[in-house]
């Protein structure tokens, strides 16, 4: 199935957006390591959350998270200390993205994990135990997600744990996010270096988490503002800052012509003229923005370097790759450079008449790219249902804002 979108001469709209996977992931495993926890207020409701939570009731011995980066890599720290033995799985896109660096660093501290097919990817099979913790060090470069898993776990650890990361560190907001979240539940989890992590052996209190309205989801709609000509989007209970660093993308919108203003009912999103010539942008902290970032300033003709994308090539898909096939379709040559850079000085091709764009299983790309039917009318997105993960009530949202959606 492929949308056509419609966008009406003005976009108008009050939009409520799905809360984020990141935070509720990370709110499930505390609540599942915490006796007589309570239950995390407004879960998001999406495909990365829901296998989270069925996974953390089921007693089948596999466990499949489908595409969730985040599912499973916390499942994996806390399998390894939870009683039985369980396989962890993925589709096949998970089974290629590595994992070996959290395997690497639960075994040296007495994890059983072994791997069911391919080394360094998943299937895991886990037989769960008490671990002891104590000192770790780890290559801090390839996901965050990895340090999160051992920090969500670490309270429960006997000694407690010490991390040292070795490397630039990627996505590192999302790793403050966890301590924000652990010490919030009365764990005591800390920086005590600017490459070091210091958690100690206190365990988690119950505690009422709400979760917040999801940072990167808002991002398409700023691109939304920033590509229409007329536009005011009221994004509800949107508060900056947040616990996600996805907020900064609101202070570069402005570079690209979107303003915000803050009131009790949201976040007011409208239009200014005032566009940079040209734009650079280090996505190391922001990575789930890239995506929105390229499609909005290109359609701009804002020519743009950014950085910082190190990591793009192994999340739901290579995101690096799909953009550079797709934006062509548009008519628009990017430039990749060192599996870390995508420019864009102003080189075009021939526009494809109607370009299908194809979203690669990648719900970034489907939400990235709808955004560009405001100056190709004609464009089709192809297996749109794809947003299911993080936000399945994007393509609604749109409608509500105006936008006519014609399946193709
Ligand atoms: O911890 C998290 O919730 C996430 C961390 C980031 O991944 P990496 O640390 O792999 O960059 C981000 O891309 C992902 O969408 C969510
Ligand atoms: C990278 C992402 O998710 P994950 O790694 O958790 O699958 C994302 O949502 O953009």
């Amino acid at each position: 199935m492929r949308y056509q979108l419609q966008f009406p001469p003005e976009i108008k709209g009050k939009i409520t957006l799905p809360t984020s996977k990141s935070i509720s992931n990370r709110a499930l495993i505390i609540y599942a390591l915490t006796q007589n926890g309570i239950l995390p207020n407004h879960l998001a409701v999406c495909d990365d959350t829901d296998v989270m939570k069925t996974a953390l009731v089921s007693t089948n011995e596999v466990i499949n998270i489908l595409a969730a980066g985040t599912s499973m890599r916390f499942l994996t720290a806390y399998l390894s200390v939870t009683t039985g033995t369980r396989i962890i799985t993925g589709t096949e896109r998970m089974q290629n993205r590595p994992i070996h660096i959290l395997v690497d660093a639960l075994r040296k501290i007495g994890a059983d994990i072994q791997y069911t097919d391919k080394k360094g990817f998943p299937p895991l099979r886990i037989v769960g135990k008490k671990l002891e913790g104590s000192k770790l060090s780890l290559d801090g470069s390839i996901s965050s997600q990895f340090i999160t898993a051992l920090l969500l776990i670490a309270p429960t650890l006997e000694k407690g744990l010490q991390i040292e990361l070795k490397g630039h560190i990627a996505s590192k907001p999302y790793i403050d996010m966890t301590l924000a979240l652990m010490n919030q539940c009365g764990a005591k989890a800390y920086w005590y270096m600017s490459n070091s992590i210091q958690v100690e052996p206190q365990p988690y209190k119950p505690t009422t988490l709400n979760i917040e309205p999801d940072w990167s989801a808002a991002s398409y709609w700023f691109s939304i503002v920033a590509l229409s000509d007329k536009a005011e989007i009221l994004l509800t209970d949107m508060v900056i800052p947040s616990l996600q660093g996805d907020f900064k993308g609101a202070k570069e919108f402005e570079k690209l012509g979107v303003r915000y203003k803050q009131t009790p009912e949201g976040l007011h999103l409208f239009k200014t003229n005032q566009i940079s010539s040209v734009i650079e942008i280090d996505f190391t902290e922001i990575p789930d923005l890239a995506q929105t970032f390229v499609v909005a300033a290109t359609l701009l003709n804002v020519p743009f370097k950014f950085t910082g994308l190190d990591t793009l090539r192994i999340k739901e898909t290579d995101r690096i790759d799909a953009l550079v096939q797709e934006m062509k379709k548009l008519g628009y040559i990017l430039v990749e450079k060192g599996n870390k850079e995508l420019s864009w000085k102003g080189e075009r091709c021939l526009a494809e008449q109607q370009p299908i764009i194809e979203t690669y299983d990648d719900h970034r790309m489907a939400m990235a790219f709808a955004p560009a039917a405001i100056v190709f009318p004609h464009l089709l997105i192809n297996e749109p249902d794809v947003v299911t993960k993080s936000y399945p009530n994007y393509w609604e949202d749109l409608t509500k804002a105006g936008v006519n959606l014609l399946k193709k």
